[in-house]
């Protein structure tokens, strides 16, 4: 499905080795890999796949001083694969990311729930309490009026994770053992295993979006999926796909467009270092208590009514009111306004085409 429609964004400082195991699913997509870190690292990336390779040099070969608002050494970097891609979809996973088991066992075929995800409605303006009322075997419950029954356009599609799953660095210290579990025998200390659903995110309701199993309709929320400036030289990091999910969210519910979150879910194979991601999360924890009583606030105006305008008018509120917090949403603010700025030179009809990359490309 949509093989000519979507490309696979991979952020990655390692090989690409994981790709063997999703090769059934992913070899027919065009794969976008951004190579953060040090550009003179050969990454090796498994014969068959096709594929454009871009690092750090080629980033900023591409978009000149703009290159500024694209991370360097966070995976946040993987946004300037949603700027260079010509494509209407986007998956972005991580490469420590591997193909999941459902509970009878079968491989789960990510990125086609994905798509299933995004080609459906959603539902935000009003709960459906059977969760995806368009999915085989479901449907809407008495009450809900039939007058809101067609849904809303899908924006995003936001998957989980099994064995690992993406908890702040705290939450991993205090622990270390829990391990969202393929066995699915009982009894398990785990508050969640494998819950078979794909729900609507409500408008008005924020949500921690993950950058690591994510797949959104880029023609529609690409402008707005800008990944926080973090990583070197920034005080912050492990907060860019935070930060996009509540811009996305608060642009989504403007425009009458849905978030879901569920369904598919991947192997998260490895655990990052608590102790460094404590330090690099370590500001976000307090701040997040002022950005998300912000996000929370904002209305946009009526007047914005392409996402370029919402995120600019976006841009223009952090800098005023979370500028006071700390002069960092101050850069943030500035980075969001080049991101666009750089996002309508690649992609306006006159825009130029990013120069050839420094990979194969077949
Ligand atoms: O400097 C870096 C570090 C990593 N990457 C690539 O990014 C992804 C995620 O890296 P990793 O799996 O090591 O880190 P996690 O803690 O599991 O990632 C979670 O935090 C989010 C980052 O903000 C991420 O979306 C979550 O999954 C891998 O592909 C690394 O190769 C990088 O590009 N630069
Ligand atoms: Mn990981």
């Amino acid at each position: 499905m949509l093989k000519d429609e979507l490309d696979i964004v991979i952020p990655t400082i390692r090989n690409l080795d994981f790709l063997e195991m999703w090769r059934p699913f992913f070899e027919q997509y065009h794969l976008i890999i951004v190579q953060d870190g040090d550009p003179s690292k050969v990454i090796n990336i498994p014969v068959g796949f096709d594929y454009e390779l871009y690092n750090r040099n080629d980033i900023n070969r591409i978009l000149g001083p703009k290159a500024s608002c694209i991370s360097f050494k966070d995976s946040a970097c993987r946004c300037f694969g949603y700027m260079v891609s010509k494509k209407k979809y986007i998956y972005t996973i991580d490469d420590d990311c591997f193909v999941a088991k459902d509970p009878t066992g079968k491989e789960i075929n990510a990125l086609e729930q994905h798509i299933k995800n995004l080609l459906s409605p959603s539902t935000p303006h009003f709960f459906n309490t059977l969760y995806d009322p368009y999915r085989d075997g479901a449907d809407f419950v008495r009450g809900y009026p039939f007058s809101m029954r067609e849904g809303a356009i899908t924006a995003v599609s936001h998957g989980l994770w099994l064995n690992i799953p993406d908890y702040d660095a705290p939450t991993q210290l205090v622990k270390p053992l829990e391990k969202n579990s393929r066995k699915f025998d009982l009894p398990l200390r785990l508050p969640i295993l494998y819950v078979d659903a794909v729900m609507t995110i409500p408008k008005g309701t924020l949500f921690p979006m993950c950058g690591m199993n994510l797949a959104f309709d880029r023609e529609l929320i690409g402008p707005a999926m800008y990944f926080g400036l973090m990583g070197d030289g920034q005080p912050i990091g492990r907060y860019d796909d935070m930060w996009a999910g509540w811009c996305v969210k608060v642009i989504c519910d403007h425009m009458g467009w849905g978030v879901k979150t569920g369904l598919p879910y991947i192997w998260h194979s490895k655990a990052s270092n608590p102790f460094v991601n404590l330090k690099k999360e370590y500001n976000g924890i307090f701040w997040q208590e002022e950005a998300i009583p912000f996000f929370q606030s904002v209305t946009l105006p009526k007047e914005c009514t392409s996402v370029q305008q919402c995120y600019l008018e976006l841009a223009k509120l952090v800098r005023e009111k979370l500028g006071k917090v700390d002069p960092y949403f101050i850069t943030l603010a500035t980075g969001m306004v080049t991101w666009i700025e750089a996002w309508e030179e690649l992609n306006s009809a006159e825009g130029t085409e990013a120069e050839a990359p420094n990979g194969k490309n077949e």
